[in-house]
């Protein structure tokens, strides 16, 4: 079958389904006029995300407050009718509902006190309902109401009682389900509401796994969430690739989650046994201070915990260093052969050379290292890794948060005109599309891109398959030169661990770093997605921006927005605030710059959120509409085949 009578195919199976779904002309017409009409509405409002690494907490504080959007409702509807205290406790409520209620309502010790309270939080809520709905359908509102309550809340929604009719109505409703002690539920249905209308979709541009301790969370989160796609991260395509048959990727994993203390993420949430591991890190291993965790905000290790992790994370960077040289080996194109890290060791100096540079070794811990065969794994090492991967690929968890995180994400996105896309675009000095060979093909910009994308699906679609070309191109794109997600040149990982000279540790970026800064090449970039480059952006995760050196986080004239402010607990001393989110709604963009993520228990305590400083990045001149978004298109081709169906079945 051809690609075109593929479409026509298509196409007539869809006007098929149309036609049995509207089956008469009253139906036809009617489904017109909603969809026109809902071009018309003002463009819901897009909510962007990156590098979480974990944060469950923060991400959810994030979330639950739109960014700063939920308390702006707040402030438009009661800024003159309520004292400061009572925004904020009205703030608390909308954000984390059940706790809040829990406090209030101890309280109250007067019965009648805490059902006035009650009746005037459930009418504040219901206002804030329908302002933060005015741009929606009746039919989207409806959606996102709590079921079991919708036809309550709807009759509160459109109440109108311009002859006094019907106040004693309302009031029973309202006495009614106090009385009946439906109000708890009622109140957190409405502020989950509001939470879900202030957003109308998330994108998350990459990072949500590692460094923090909870990125299961967030992923539970994302697959309960009503409207999100992802633009997968480099930590991301780590865990895709360790579950895809890569053990390289495997052992990746599990190092960084013992340098940051979090193996109870791949023990605990995954249930992946690393018994097998603890045995031999216990057996060939012993204090090291290179490799000690690093001091994370959890609870504070025992010594003997810290010796543990200590050698945990020695035995499996070990592993994981053997592990790269086949693949450098049997990859030529990959253009890797400077990593091939244990074989450029002298091992009787304990010297490293690279190039014309020689440098000492220190913390070293090569007691598994065959000298004759670097790179060879002892018969110990083999079987742990060979029990781990089969364990991962067997946690049904894990199963389900990697096959979420292929159905929702990709390497890049086109929506509503703008790129998004977590690393880079691998470019050359020369501000040209930097090429890299696959299969004995060249490929450059967005086509590379796609071709990593597609092999990275054959590698997920083939579990059983852990050195083909696919499985060995995912742990590329963590960490080879001209990966788009990677966007540096060589990662120095030993170099860290094992050389004093700070000079061997840096990873140096790719060009597009520094010339993402210039207007004209966001323009290339955008021409090079097929994207309008006037009045498309561009927006970045992966890079700190480091702001308290001075670093604008809005680059290119405000073509480019790179919104990796640091969620991550570990870089928040190097990029001086604690994050940056992103909102587009009808109106423009504006970057939002987190100073704090406020502690849950502050926010309980009526302390008042620590407003988000917003900035402009663009303002539409016109107030933008569905029309003019990703899902207005598809409204307009649903029309269109609409009103071909009502031509030729009823009008002639
Ligand atoms: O600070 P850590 O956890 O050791 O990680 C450093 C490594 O992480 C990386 O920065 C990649 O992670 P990011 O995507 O968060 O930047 C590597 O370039 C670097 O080698
Ligand atoms: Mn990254």
């Amino acid at each position: 079958m051809t690609v075109s009578n593929m479409t026509t195919d298509y196409k007539s199976q869809y006007f098929q389904l149309l036609a049995e779904k509207f089956d008469s002309e009253e139906k036809v017409a009617t489904e017109i006029i909603n969809l026109e009409s809902i071009l018309e509405l003002p463009k819901g409002t897009e909510h962007f995300v990156s590098d979480l690494h974990g944060e469950f907490q923060s991400f959810q504080h994030v979330l639950r407050n739109g960014s700063g959007n939920v308390k702006v409702k707040i402030d438009d509807i009661f800024k003159d009718r309520l004292t400061d205290d009572e925004l904020s406790e009205l703030a608390a409520l909308v954000y984390y509902p059940k706790e809040k209620l829990t406090l209030i309502k101890n309280q109250f010790t007067d019965k009648e006190e805490l059902a006035a309270w009650y009746k005037s939080k459930i009418e504040q809520l219901i206002e804030l309902v329908a302002h933060s709905s005015s741009k929606y359908t009746r039919s989207k509102l409806r959606k996102a109401l709590p079921p079991q309550f919708a036809y309550i809340i709807e009759e509160l929604l459109y109440k109108k009682d311009e002859h006094d009719n019907k106040k004693r109505y309302y009031d029973r409703i309202l006495n009614e389900i106090i009385e009946l002690g439906q109000a708890n539920k009622l109140i957190t249905g409405l502020s989950f509401t509001i939470q879900r209308l202030v957003v109308d979709h998330l994108h998350v541009v990459g990072d949500i796994y590692d460094r923090g301790p909870e990125p299961d969370k967030i992923m539970d989160t994302l697959i309960d969430y009503h409207s999100v796609d992802i633009q997968w991260g480099n930590h991301d395509v780590l865990w895709l690739g360790a579950y895809a048959g890569s053990k390289v990727c495997l052992a990746n994993i599990i190092r960084i989650c013992a340098r940051y203390n979090n193996l109870d993420i791949i023990e605990d949430a995954y249930g992946i046994n690393l018994r097998p591991l603890f045995t031999l890190a216990d057996k060939y291993y012993d204090d090291n201070p290179a490799f000690h965790p690093k001091k994370t905000s959890g609870k504070p290790l025992t010594e003997d915990e810290q010796l543990q992790m200590t050698k945990v994370q020695q035995a499996i960077s070990m592993i994981q260093f053997k592990l790269e040289s086949p693949i450098i080996k049997r990859r030529p194109s990959f253009d890797m052969d400077d990593r091939l890290v244990l074989e450029n060791i002298n091992y009787d100096t304990m010297e490293y050379t690279v190039g014309d540079k020689t440098y000492p070794l220190e913390n070293t811990c090569f007691s598994t290292v065959n000298r004759n065969n670097p790179s060879q794994l002892t018969d110990e090492e083999a079987d742990v890794m060979n029990t781990l991967l089969i364990s991962v690929q067997q946690s049904e968890k894990l199963k389900r948060h990697m096959n979420f995180m292929m159905k929702k994400g990709s390497l890049y996105l086109r929506y509503n005109g703008n790129l998004l896309i977590h690393g880079c675009i691998p470019v050359t000095e020369n501000c040209d599309m930097e090429g890299m060979e696959i299969n004995g093909e060249m490929y450059y910009g967005r086509e590379l891109l796609d071709q990593f994308e597609i092999y990275l699906r054959h590698a997920f679609t083939h579990l059983d398959d852990t050195e083909d070309l696919a499985t060995d191109l995912i742990w590329y794109l963590w960490t080879g030169k001209k990966s788009s997600l990677f966007g540096k040149r060589a990662m120095t990982t030993f170099e860290r661990y094992f050389i004093s000279d700070k000079a061997t540790h840096k990873e140096v970026k790719n060009p597009y770093y520094s010339l993402r800064e210039k207007p004209e090449m966001a323009q290339k970039f955008l021409k090079e997605f097929d994207l309008d480059p006037e009045h498309g952006h561009i927006v970045n995760g992966h890079t700190p921006v480091k702001e308290k050196e001075g670093e604008n986080p809005i680059k290119a004239d405000g073509k480019l927005i790179v919104i990796d402010g640091g969620f991550s607990k570990a870089y928040q001393s190097t990029t001086g605030i604690a994050g940056y989110t992103l909102l587009f709604n009808s109106y423009g963009m504006q970057l939002v710059a987190h100073q704090e993520f406020n502690s849950k228990d502050k926010v309980l305590e009526n302390e008042s959120d620590v407003l988000a400083v917003r900035r402009i990045v663009d303002e539409e001149l016109e107030r933008k509409k569905v029309r003019d978004t990703e899902i207005g298109k598809r409204l307009r081709y649903e029309i269109d085949m609409l009103k071909t169906l009502m031509k030729h079945r009823y009008l002639n």
